[in-house]
């Protein structure tokens, strides 16, 4: 990164000019035209060399790219020094350097394959393994709640980083869940949250997983207190917390303080990021859900993309190239965001927890140098699952005045084969129709023939497509526990390789703090609210004045 902005490589300025002068020669309809191997010149294929048989087709020659400009895009890469600030991630180099920590969640996944030198990092193995014998005795019925009853659910509170990977991966994996085991994530500190999921628990059945890093999120020490009320006022004795209550932190003060026991706790380490901790202890529930054996999986999954993107040279590297493409529409192209569009309802999380991974780490205008950035940095992310998006918003994709890049993630096969897949054909129709209608629209000529005469010009032109709008396509086999660890490694290095390329540090969060900071004194100052002062007029006099006149204890 060498202190300087992204946009002084030469690279980047060649970039730029090509930009400027080719743009309007980047058409996907001329492009496929001229050249009968694009496909196989913009296509790759993963096949994990290590854990379990991991297979991706990415095909990115949907993209508005010619060879010459994936080149320079991967020159961009190198000029930035991707490769070493990726050596110094594995190495344990303490590359968050706001925070001075190492950033090492692909030591979670490891299994003694790169040497990593960092504290904590020896420890991983006895976690995984606490996990392992307390995942199976609940599972097998031999962990009992208070009265002697098997524990038939689970409720995970946590937020965030906390929260959102074992939602999206319990949900992802489904297929592979004991589903005698019923799993609740609360998140939300409206009390409606937590209040509509323990209806629906009875606590002598219940395990309550306090998944909080720190272990001072408002939310989660707020929610996990009324969790303990509301179970303290069925058990009545403090001493049956410990059947009920396990903690994922790394906070072991706090943790004891709120009377979960040592032997409860499950640790992970400062190197690992909220964002980046589904690996770490934070992935108990995970394990509950779909059983250690998968879990373990979904690690080796993601190791293997992990061996990949370490050691792949950069035209091969599947998360090097979809950074690639994506730095040439958010920084070249001015588009905002970028949608993920998994055709599988069971990935209907997967946008909702790439915003975090993506959002958190790479939305920053200040580079590690302390230089404000003169160019975008992270995109907006967003998505749907399968054909729904289709009838919401894909019209803008497809005919409104916004350029979005987007992915496109499928299954070849469905874990529910229901009326002979049909299901499963008319879903990957869409998948491959999408960015076929995207790429090349649909022109006024053909719309004119298809209507026929007497069409008026409104119509015609209402009908047209204009098409060269880009995509990627992802497709593997069948979303397996250890695919899912290898798609979810493949976007967290992507992320990683353009937060490099913008010289800033994806991996720590200042962002959220300020309203943190705000909702705390405001809360404070609740109790009288005629003596607000402090905020801007709306907030005082508007806003806090309306809550007094309503309020109800
Ligand atoms: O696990 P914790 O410490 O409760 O943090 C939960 C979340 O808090 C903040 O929003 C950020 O720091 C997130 O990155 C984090 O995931």
């Amino acid at each position: 990164m060498s202190g300087k902005l992204a946009s002084d490589y030469d690279s980047w300025k060649k970039l730029q000019h090509i930009y400027d002068s080719e743009r309007s020669k980047l058409i996907l309809k001329d492009l496929f035209a001229q050249d009968p191997d694009r496909f196989s010149k913009f296509s790759t294929e993963y096949n994990s060399t290590t854990g379990p048989d991991v297979t991706f087709l990415l095909d990115y020659s949907k993209n508005l790219i010619t060879e010459p400009i994936l080149n320079d895009l991967l020159s961009l890469i190198r000029e930035a020094q991707v490769e070493t600030f990726r050596d110094k991630m594995f190495a344990g180099e303490h590359i968050n350097t706001s925070e001075d920590r190492a950033v090492l969640h692909v030591a979670l996944r490891n299994f003694n394959d790169f040497q990593i030198q960092e504290a904590g990092t020896d420890e991983v193995a006895s976690v995984l393994e606490h996990m392992k014998v307390f995942s199976e005795s609940v599972r097998s019925g031999e962990w009992k709640g208070y009265t002697g009853k098997t524990i038939n659910t689970i409720v995970n509170i946590g937020i965030g980083g906390s929260d959102l990977g074992p939602v999206m991966v319990t949900e992802a994996l489904k297929p592979y869940s004991k589903r005698d085991i019923t799993a609740h994530f609360v998140s939300n500190i409206d009390g409606t949250h937590i209040a509509e999921t323990l209806r629906a628990c009875d606590p002598e059945t219940t395990l309550f997983i306090i998944a909080s890093k720190t272990f001072t999120t408002q939310e989660t020490i707020t929610n996990a207190e009324s969790a303990k009320d509301w179970f303290l006022a069925s058990a009545k004795d403090k001493a049956h917390v410990a059947k009920h209550f396990v903690a994922l932190s790394t906070n072991t003060k706090a943790v004891t303080a709120f009377g979960i026991a040592q032997e409860n706790m499950f640790q992970f380490w400062d190197w690992v990021g909220g964002r980046y901790s589904l690996w770490s202890a934070i992935g108990l529930s995970i394990a509950l859900v779909i059983g250690y054996d998968n879990f373990e999986q979904l690690l080796k999954g993601a190791h293997g993309m992990d061996k990949h993107f370490k050691e792949t040279p950069l035209e091969k590297n599947l998360p090097v190239l979809l950074a690639a493409v994506g730095l040439w529409y958010n920084d070249f192209y001015g588009s905002q965001t970028h949608a993920l569009l998994p055709y599988d309802q069971y990935l209907h999380k997967f946008a909702d927890y790439f915003q975090q991974g993506d959002m958190e780490s790479n939305g920053k205008t200040v580079t590690k140098n302390g230089h404000r950035v003169n160019y975008e940095t992270g995109p907006i992310i967003w998505g749907a699952a399968g054909t729904n998006g289709q009838h919401s918003f894909y019209q803008l994709v497809h005919q409104g005045t916004k350029l979005i890049p987007t992915d496109f993630i499928a299954p070849a096969t469905t874990h529910n084969p229901i009326a002979n897949s049909k299901h499963h054909r008319i879903l990957l129709s869409n998948f491959f129709a999408q960015p076929e209608a995207l790429a090349f629209g649909k022109t006024e000529e053909q719309v004119k023939k298809e209507l026929g005469s007497g069409a008026s010009d409104a119509l015609i032109k209402s009908k047209v497509f204009e098409g060269n709008k880009p995509s990627n396509s992802i497709m593997f086999p069948l979303l397996t526990p250890a695919t899912l660890g290898a798609l979810i490694a493949m976007y967290e290095h992507k992320i990683f390789v353009q937060g490099v390329v913008w010289g800033i540090n994806s991996f720590d969060q200042m962002g959220v703090e300020l309203g943190k900071v705000l909702a705390k004194n405001i809360l404070a100052q609740l109790e009288k609210p005629e003596d607000v002062t402090g905020h801007d007029s709306s907030v005082n006099y508007g806003l806090i004045h309306y809550y007094q006149k309503y309020r109800k204890e």
